[in-house]
């Protein structure tokens, strides 16, 4: 299968390698100078579960982008604030059939999406597997992860479950899901804790589990989650959501991960998506008449936290 990953960072790093050593034909698009020049210098590089490898992938920059050959599937992975743009960016990728696979972080993408790609090619979904950016042209891979996917469009479910397939076989450990949006907030729980309380906390995911509160602030941050997901016909379940976003604290799996937003912020100075996760949340609870005070309060502090650090 033709696949473009836009928006190779970690994520699509991590992509980019796995459907690539499964047999596809995989291209990548990156709009950071010095790590689509080191990969196409030196391969993109990767200890991946403790080997080291070096996958040999061509890529792109956004500028680069020409319409010979179209893909048969592209698959989205930048950050929230860069959506956009990138959907503009690989327009002449983009033929009749062309399915797009957005596995971001955040709640509502399909909202952009939406205004560049007809309905029945979109796919959302979201991911537990994890990555980080060591540099240009070299990420970190390690632990297991899922990936979860629904068609948007109707009639589209047996190309939900193919793409499923064609993921699992590199494998990524896909399954289709018959509600989407349980799984997107059900995610966005996991973000919605995780990644600000680490940010904020400077540590990973299993040395926030060991502290006394974490409980308590996961329990009260999905309660929010839960209450606005509720107008919008999603009904967490939410013990069972607690516990999945506790199961991220096992330093055997995941735990030692720094999240995403961790990297962005501590470790690059960049801005981050709290804007698309406990942000969204706090707007559509004002929208909904529903108070949001910890989504309120960590939004706030992570855009203190930038401000302080002067992310760009
Ligand atoms: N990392 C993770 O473990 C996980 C991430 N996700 C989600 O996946 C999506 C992609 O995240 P992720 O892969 O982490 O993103 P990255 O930050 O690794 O990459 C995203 C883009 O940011 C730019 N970029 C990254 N680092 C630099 C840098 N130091 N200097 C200049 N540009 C840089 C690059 O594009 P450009 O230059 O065009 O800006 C890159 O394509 C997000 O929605 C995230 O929340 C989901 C699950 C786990
Ligand atoms: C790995 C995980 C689940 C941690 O919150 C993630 O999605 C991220 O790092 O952004």
């Amino acid at each position: 299968m033709k696949i473009i990953i836009a928006g190779a960072g970690a994520m699509g790093s991590r992509f980019g390698i796995m459907l690539h050593r499964g047999g596809n034909d995989v291209t990548l698009v990156d709009g950071w100078p010095a790590h689509v020049d080191a990969i196409r210098q030196n391969g993109l590089k990767a200890n991946f579960n403790g080997e080291d490898i070096t996958e040999h992938i061509p890529v792109m920059l956004p500028s680069e982008v020409k319409g010979d050959t179209k893909a048969d599937l592209i698959i989205l992975f930048t950050k929230s604030m860069q959506l956009a743009k990138m959907l503009q960016d690989v327009k002449p990728l983009i033929a009749e059939n062309t399915k797009i696979l957005c596995l971001l972080n955040g709640i509502g993408h399909e909202d952009t999406i939406e205004k560049y790609i007809p309905m029945e090619n979109i796919f959302i979904g979201n991911t537990m597997w994890t990555a980080g950016l060591v540099g240009p042209g070299e990420v970190k891979l390690f632990g297991n992860g899922s990936v979860e996917l629904q068609n948007l469009g109707q009639n589209q479910e047996d190309a939900a479950k193919n793409l499923a397939k064609v993921l699992s076989e590199s494998g990524l450990n896909a399954k289709y899901s018959d509600n989407i949006h349980y799984s997107i907030y059900r995610k966005a729980c996991v973000n919605g804790t995780m990644n600000c309380l680490c940010s904020i906390l400077d540590v990973n995911m299993a040395e926030f589990g060991a502290t006394k509160p974490a409980h308590d602030i996961v329990v009260t941050v999905v309660n929010e989650f839960a209450a606005v997901a509720k107008h919008e016909g999603v009904d967490l379940d939410i013990d069972e959501v607690v516990a999945h976003v506790e199961s991220c604290f096992d330093p055997e799996t995941i735990g030692k991960h720094y999240p995403s937003m961790y990297q962005d912020l501590i470790k690059n100075n960049r801005l981050t998506e709290i804007d698309y996760i406990n942000g969204a949340v706090s707007r559509k609870g004002k929208k909904y008449q529903i108070p949001t005070p910890y989504c309120d309060l960590l939004t706030q502090l992570i855009h203190c936290k930038e401000d302080i650090l002067g992310a760009k």
